[in-house]
């Protein structure tokens, strides 16, 4: 870890400049080093890398990052109030970083890295990573965005498959990591583990925050696949994995009527030709079975002159 410059402690710095947490802005700081440090050096850690922290808040995991041994930090915050708290961060690394006050759910990226060490696909990663403690409010959003990018290898990841470090509420995680035939598994587990390897890092209690949110956050780390498991466009398999599990309880067949339009119930038909059991709950259903499911559906489509804009839950979705 390379040594900062003295500089004052972020609690020193909340209360000088009356830094209270937004709630509407998710805020719920790390203000501890150890933590901050451990997140920072997970999965290979960011030394000589370029880093895209996303919602700085005051600072602690950004000084970890610079500390880690970043070549250039890139911090990305809303709240302009932080303003003087990475002001003097930005100032004591001469240049290594740059603040950008943006909404990250509209910011463009890929201007965070220089493409100086882009790397090709099926490459090893390139040396940029994406951190978060994410804001609550944006996290399952931020994600999917960032998989629809993955998907098309656009955006930051045009650059290369940059790895990322992101925490997220606990049961949020969980449903992330579920493995197929296990009770989280949901929209969110296919989504993510079809683009990349997931892996948990470790488990920040919710005390460990200022202020401390009710529960408890997990952080994940995140290497994009070079092949993804399904090989269907992303739009189709987020229709698909919403209609699977729009009725969790339920036999699987009761969700994919969504998948067609209002008059058109071709569900039977999709399972027929998927060689898939319809009476099974969504939970139950193996990787190979979606993506038989994707590849039926697409054939479904096709012998019955439909688009996949015809779909019930599509034209529900534009609504
Ligand atoms: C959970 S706090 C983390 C702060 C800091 N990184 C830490 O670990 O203490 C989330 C941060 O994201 C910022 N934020 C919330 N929504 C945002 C958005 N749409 N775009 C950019 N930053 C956002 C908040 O202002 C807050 O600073």
């Amino acid at each position: 870890m390379i040594r900062l410059p003295p500089l004052p402690t972020i609690r020193d710095l909340i209360k000088l400049h009356n830094l209270s947490a937004s709630k509407q802005l998710s805020q719920n700081f790390l203000l501890n080093s150890n933590i901050t440090n451990k997140i920072v050096l997970l999965d290979g850690g960011v030394e000589n890398h370029q880093v895209c922290e996303v919602g700085a808040g005051p600072g602690c995991l950004t000084r970890s990052i610079i500390a880690g041994g970043a070549s250039k930090i890139v911090a990305v915050e809303k709240d302009r109030r932080f303003l003087p708290a990475l002001d003097i961060l930005a100032n004591a690394v001469d240049g290594r970083m740059v603040i950008v006050y943006a909404d990250i759910l509209n910011y463009e990226m890929i201007k965070a890295f220089d493409p100086v060490d882009k790397k090709a696909w099926n490459d090893e990663s390139p040396k940029m990573k994406i951190i978060g403690n994410l804001p609550f409010s944006i996290s399952t959003p931020l994600l999917i965005q960032w998989l629809n990018l993955i998907s098309q290898n656009a955006g930051p990841f045009s650059l290369g498959r940059i790895k990322m470090t992101l925490t997220f509420q606990e049961e949020v995680a969980q449903r992330i990591l579920a493995e197929p035939k296990t009770s989280q598994r949901s929209r969110l587990s296919i989504m993510t583990q079809n683009y990349c390897h997931v892996k948990p890092g470790f488990l920040i209690k919710g005390s460990s925050f200022v202020p401390a949110p009710k529960v408890n956050s997990v952080v994940l780390t995140f290497t994009p696949r070079i092949t993804p498991l399904i090989d269907i466009d992303f739009t189709t398999l987020e229709v698909i994995a919403k209609s699977l599990f729009r009725h969790r309880r339920k036999f699987v067949i009761k969700g994919t009527k969504y998948l067609f339009p209002t008059d058109v119930d071709l569900s039977l038909k999709l399972f027929e030709e998927a060689d898939v059991d319809w009476k099974l709950r969504p939970q139950q259903l193996s990787t190979e079975e979606i993506q038989r499911l994707c590849a039926a559906y697409k054939k479904v489509l096709l012998d019955h002159q439909l688009d996949l804009s015809d779909a019930m839950i599509v034209k529900e979705t534009n609504k």
